[in-house]
């Protein structure tokens, strides 16, 4: 419901961005990306290629089996053998390659099972070819082309597996016909400057697809990127870092929209920098920025560690929102936030000498839905007025009854040390 690593980009993602927009501006022509992008890349089209080639493996079986047709009508003396070759042989092993791509998790193996089709595919045909008789047999073998473009432009193999694959193929193709016995040797050369010839343009092909694909990539994912570091803008403070109160306002909805379901204790801190107007006064506007950012700073931090999220609630009050916390367990967190602000050490010379910037902190707790976000964060406040009026720099609880929704429980509200829950 609200996961803390969730709500801010990462420095991961904005490294990112950065190598993106440079392979971007490079024109991505290396056709690899450093280590994390690459795997980021196989990992997130994975899902994607597999389904590609599944419906590009269904498709391509189908056309290979129709070339029966040219298997009969040019191949007639070995049709029986290459029958049994395309149905028996060549059809159940890309059927058993279709299904193992589609438990593969590794994208080199899935590639390297996909590059392995069309070459099996393309030894049958040619090896029976050797032992026909049939005067077209100079044309048949030419259906060798046909497979090279469905290896590089259709299944749109990454071009080292493609180079791989039509290599392998071009081998199969002149050892077959040179075994074949083609009558004329000079025939045998101009189909080998062809199939060569194909091969290197396929090849460009490959480059280009694969270029493409790992660009459109990038594109989509800087796109990405980029909505997520505006989101991230949209919701934070500018000065201190914090969440803005346009997203508090977002988060205590959802908050209470989830808790509709299943009821859950929430904790709210509202927390406030003791006399600073008299800091402001001292050291001027500016100054008291950049003391306002070291405490947002340190008070995020501090309440990060327990899950807690930090918004700047106005001025230099931060509110921190808690959630499965009781008051004991956000008390735990006033306190450290107290130290962590009294740890920093900023002087504060105008209150006397020695004196430090601390702040005062109201915390309060209730089951959600039961008690609604307003009335929590009233709670809060009027724990935190009177940890202004206790002398600052210490902590006040109050309690929202679970029963009684909307009513503060201003315990102990006055002076009474019983009554209200102290902590210094
Ligand atoms: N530098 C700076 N000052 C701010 C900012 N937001 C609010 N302030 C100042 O915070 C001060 C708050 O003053 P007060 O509300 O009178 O409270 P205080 O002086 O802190 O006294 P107590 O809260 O009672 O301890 C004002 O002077 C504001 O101008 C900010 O973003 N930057």
């Amino acid at each position: 419901m609200l996961n803390t690593s969730l709500d801010r980009t990462s420095a991961t993602d904005h490294q990112t961005l950065a190598e993106v927009e440079q392979v971007i501006a490079s024109g991505g022509r290396a056709l690899r990306f450093s280590g994390d992008l690459e795997q980021r890349y196989e990992a997130e089209t994975l899902e994607q290629r597999r389904q590609s080639l599944t419906t590009v493996g269904i498709g391509g079986l189908l056309v290979y089996n129709l070339f029966l047709i040219s298997d009969w009508l040019t191949l007639n003396d070995v049709f029986t053998y290459l029958v049994l070759g395309r149905l028996c042989l060549i059809t159940p092993m890309f059927i058993v390659l279709l299904l193992w791509i589609q438990r593969v998790n590794r994208r080199w193996t899935l590639e390297a099972i996909t590059a392995a089709g069309p070459v099996l595919a393309s030894l049958m045909p040619m090896v029976v070819m050797i032992y026909s008789y049939s005067p077209y047999r100079l044309h048949y073998q030419l259906g060798m082309l046909l497979l090279m473009v469905y290896c590089s432009m259709i299944q749109q193999l990454p071009l080292r597996y493609a180079a791989v694959a039509m290599s392998l193929m071009l081998i199969i193709q002149l050892v077959t016909t040179y075994i074949a016995d083609f009558s004329d040797f000079l025939i045998w050369q101009a189909n080998f400057l062809l199939f060569a010839s194909a091969v290197a343009l396929l090849l460009m092909a490959s480059w280009f697809l694969e270029r493409g694909s790992r660009l459109s990539y990038l594109f989509a994912l800087r796109g990405r990127l980029l909505q997520a570091q505006l989101m991230e803008l949209a919701r934070t403070d500018a000065l201190t870092q914090l969440f803005n109160r346009h997203y508090q306002e977002e988060v205590l909805t959802s908050v209470w929209e989830y808790a509709s379901h299943t009821p859950t204790s929430v904790a709210v801190i509202l927390l406030d920098i003791d006399n600073f107007k008299a800091y402001n006064d001292n050291y001027g506007h500016p100054q008291g920025d950049t003391c306002l950012k070291l405490l947002s700073s340190a008070i995020k931090q501090a309440a990060q560690k327990r899950d807690a999220l930090t918004f700047r609630f106005g001025g230099e009050e931060i509110l921190v929102l808690m959630m499965n916390a009781d008051v004991s367990k956000a008390r735990h967190l006033a306190e450290d936030l107290r130290d962590v602000v009294a740890a920093l050490n900023v002087p504060h010379p105008i209150l006397g000498e020695g004196a430090r910037v601390t702040i005062s902190l109201g915390l309060a707790a209730a089951i959600a839905p039961q008690s609604d976000a307003g009335a929590l964060i009233g709670a809060a406040d009027a724990a935190l007025y009177s940890a202004k009026h206790a002398g600052r720099d210490c902590i006040r609880c109050a309690d929202v009854s679970s029963e009684r929704s909307s009513t503060v429980e201003t315990i102990g509200f006055g002076n009474s040390k019983n009554a209200i829950s102290q902590s210094r």
